[in-house]
């Protein structure tokens, strides 16, 4: 996802970083989200800036314990937010034909996904259900648990991302419809805040015969097993 900023931008942005001291350390721009062109921080300015808020928290960052503590969270960075390097239509496009005019739903139940939430930076963590009903082609599965990790591993609201799963698979797929559910648990909800644990928020987007046909949107339900009383009365 990264792309090139005008020329004068990238310079600006260059520049501050070198009177930041952060000399020799190219400034690499990026698109977050494909929305929004920034510039990213070397890694010494995202560790000065744990280094901040562990002070802020009110402990020290000179101490043995935390000494190492900025760079493992810069490392743990890369893995946690892994989601804004990839492109998952990308991920999508190697398709196979060869399914006996196969039409039926094909469906992903219970894709463990750990996210974050973009209001606090906390977890996010629960699990998606993506079915759809192929036009022609199938996809490889993984890449459907693929896709959803790819949109986890960013700073999410949990309806954005929802919706985000399925309008990349309807995309690239092209199928006749396409049906995600999530289902997570939100740390800043459990942890913090309100504080009410075991609370889950549930979000769908159901896209095609999913939306406009209700006996396909039911056995996709009941394939995950949410028709149930005190389902979630999709
Ligand atoms: N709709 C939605 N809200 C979320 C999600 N993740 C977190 N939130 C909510 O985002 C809201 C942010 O509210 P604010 O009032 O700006 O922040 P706050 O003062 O920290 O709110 P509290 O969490 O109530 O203490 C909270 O109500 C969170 O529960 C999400 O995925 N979707
Ligand atoms: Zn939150």
């Amino acid at each position: 996802m990264t792309t090139n900023l005008p020329a004068d931008t990238a310079e600006a942005s260059l520049c501050a970083f070198r009177a930041d001291g952060e000399e020799g350390i190219p400034a690499t721009p990026v698109v977050a989200d494909g929305l929004w062109p920034t510039t990213k921080p070397s890694r010494a300015e995202a560790e000065a800036a744990v280094r901040t808020l562990i002070r802020w928290a009110g402990d020290d960052p000179n101490r043995e314990g935390l000494i190492d503590t900025p760079a493992r969270v810069a490392r743990s960075y890369e893995e946690l937010f892994s989601g804004y390097g990839a492109d998952p239509e990308d991920l999508l496009r190697r398709t196979f034909e060869e399914v006996e005019g196969y039409d039926e739903v094909v469906l992903l139940r219970d894709i463990r996904i750990e996210s974050h939430c973009e209001h606090h930076m906390v977890p996010i963590i629960g699990k998606v259900h993506i079915g759809y009903l192929p036009n022609r082609r199938v996809v490889g599965i993984s890449k459907l648990a693929r896709v959803a990790e790819v949109y986890a591993k960013r700073l999410q609201i949990q309806e954005k991302m929802t919706a985000q799963i399925a309008n990349a698979i309807n995309a690239v797929l092209e199928p006749r419809g396409v049906a995600v559910v999530v289902e997570a648990a939100h740390q800043c909800m459990t942890t913090r805040g309100v504080h009410k644990p075991g609370v889950t928020m549930v979000t769908s987007r159901m896209l095609g015969a999913f939306r406009t046909n209700s006996d396909t949107r039911r056995e996709f339900l009941h394939l995950i097993g949410q028709t149930r009383e005190g389902g979630f009365g999709l």
